[in-house]
Order: C-alpha cells, then sequence, then structure tokens
C-alpha cells in the first residue's frame, strides 16, 4: 500500500467502516482520537435512525463527543461483555504487499500499535482489551514495517523520576509530555503524567512491554502488542481491511 499522509477523508472513510460493524443490542468501545471520531458520528447518526447501542468511552473527550451524538453511555462494570471495541493508533505494524486480504498474524507483529498520542491509552488499552472484536482505524500515514516512534508511559507523578531512571536502564530517552495549552505537563484524564520514551525501531516489542509493564510507577504503557483483530486503513478511494 502506497504510504502517505494521513487525510481526513481517509480516516473518515476508516472510521465509518467500523461503525458499519456495529449491530443492535451491541456494547461498544469507543476510542479516542481524531479518527475513531468519525466512527463515533458515524455509530451517533445509526442510533438516531433506530440502532440501539451503547457505548464505553475511553476518554473525557470520546465520552463527550458520544453524548454530543446521542449514543447511550454505559460502563465497563455494568456490562458482562463488551462486543467490539473501535479505536485508533499512532502506528500500525502493515507488512502486507498489497497481495493478500487476509493475513496470518506473523513474525513481523502486523497489527502490533503504539498509542497513547492522546494520553488515553490506559483506559483504551482496558476497553479494548476487554472486547471481543478490536478493530483499529487508522489512515496510511500509520502504517509502518517496524513500531519505532515514542513509546507512551503513563505514571504516577512523583514516580517519574524513578520511571525515567528504569527507561534509560533499558536504553530509552524518556521525556514528559508537555501540555501546549497549559504551562507544565500533559496530565491524563486519570491523573497521571505521560513520559514519552524513544526506544529507536523496536527489534522485540513484545519483550519491552513486559519489561515496561513491570517498572514500578508505570500504570501502563501504549505498545499493544497482538491484541488487534482487524484493521481498517481508509484512504481517499476505499478502505483496506486487514483480519489477522
Ligand atoms: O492512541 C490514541 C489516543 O491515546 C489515538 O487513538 C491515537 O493517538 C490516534 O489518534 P488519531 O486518530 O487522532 O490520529
Amino acid at each position: 500500500m502506497k504510504r502517505t499522509g494521513g487525510s481526513d477523508e481517509a480516516k473518515r472513510r476508516a472510521g465509518e467502516r467500523a461503525a458499519a460493524e456495529v449491530e443492535d443490542g451491541f456494547v461498544v468501545g469507543l476510542g479516542t482520537g481524531s479518527t475513531t471520531a468519525h466512527a463515533i458520528r458515524a455509530i451517533g447518526e445509526a442510533v438516531e435512525n433506530g440502532l440501539e447501542v451503547r457505548g464505553i468511552p475511553t476518554s473525557f473527550q470520546s465520552r463527550q463527543l458520544a453524548l454530543e451524538v446521542g449514543i447511550p453511555l454505559t460502563s465497563l462494570d455494568a456490562v458482562s461483555s463488551v462486543d467490539l471495541a473501535i479505536d485508533g493508533a499512532d502506528q500500525v505494524v502493515d507488512t502486507d504487499d498489497g497481495t493478500e486480504q487476509v493475513l496470518e498474524r506473523s513474525d513481523a507483529g502486523d497489527g502490533d500499535l503504539i498509542k497513547g498520542g492522546g494520553a488515553a491509552h490506559t483506559r483504551e488499552k482496558i476497553v479494548d482489551a476487554a472486547a471481543d472484536r478490536f478493530v483499529v482505524v487508522a489512515d496510511p500515514s500509520k502504517l509502518v514495517d517496524r513500531l519505532s516512534g515514542p513509546v507512551p508511559l503513563a505514571v504516577v507523578p512523583d514516580a517519574h523520576t524513578v520511571v525515567a531512571d528504569a527507561v534509560r536502564e533499558l536504553g530509552g530517552e524518556p521525556s514528559i509530555r508537555a501540555a501546549e495549552c497549559k504551562d507544565g505537563p500533559v496530565v491524563t484524564d486519570a491523573g497521571n503524567l505521560v513520559l514519552d520514551c524513544s526506544f529507536g525501531p523496536l527489534e522485540d516489542p513484545e519483550h519491552l512491554a513486559s519489561r515496561l509493564a513491570s517498572i514500578p510507577g508505570v500504570v501502563e504503557h501504549g505498545l499493544f502488542v497482538g491484541r488487534t483483530d482487524a484493521t481498517y486503513v481508509g484512504s481517499e478511494s476505499g478502505v483496506e481491511v486487514r483480519e489477522y
């Protein structure tokens, strides 16, 4: 697939394609970000036309949007299962050469993700992992042969220095995410700080994921390894589907 910068049209197509999977009676995990926002709007439209669903938002942003478009909300502890979660990503491993539609999950890690660009990855991982089916919506700019972006860590605030030391020991370069509209750091919906940790191209995301998860003070990291069931890649002309 041609890898170009993402357009809103590409995001819209991916989001709407995923929203079309939502069936009557579904409990749906509502991810965070500009691509998922298209899915949430499309689900809202379907609700207006009679579809009965309940949504579980993964952030303040997705909750607000869901309320705005009229999606009835519930919470994870009020349901026995989540049928589908739809969410975006900052990087998606995609080694498809365009010749096949259905891929086996390969050693290359197709479908593995880095998330957390919106600082919502803790709640996103909880909801996405709880779903029977987890669908990622992306534009081509998100596709990579290998994960290499900074890995966001949600960190208990006063643990940020000890976590940063531990990240350096693992070969990473941590940096506290700064807020754009206020002095000081980004604070997540749950009151944590975000450390963006650069490791360069990741040789073994699964191993790194388990090392990061074991650092005291790390609430959650943004590596999603082996969790994705499908990726919908929107473009200006259509949507390519990857099933794993
Ligand atoms: O992980 C996320 C938020 O924590 C988002 O899903 C990710 O940043 C993608 O966002 P967008 O669709 O706006 O590019």
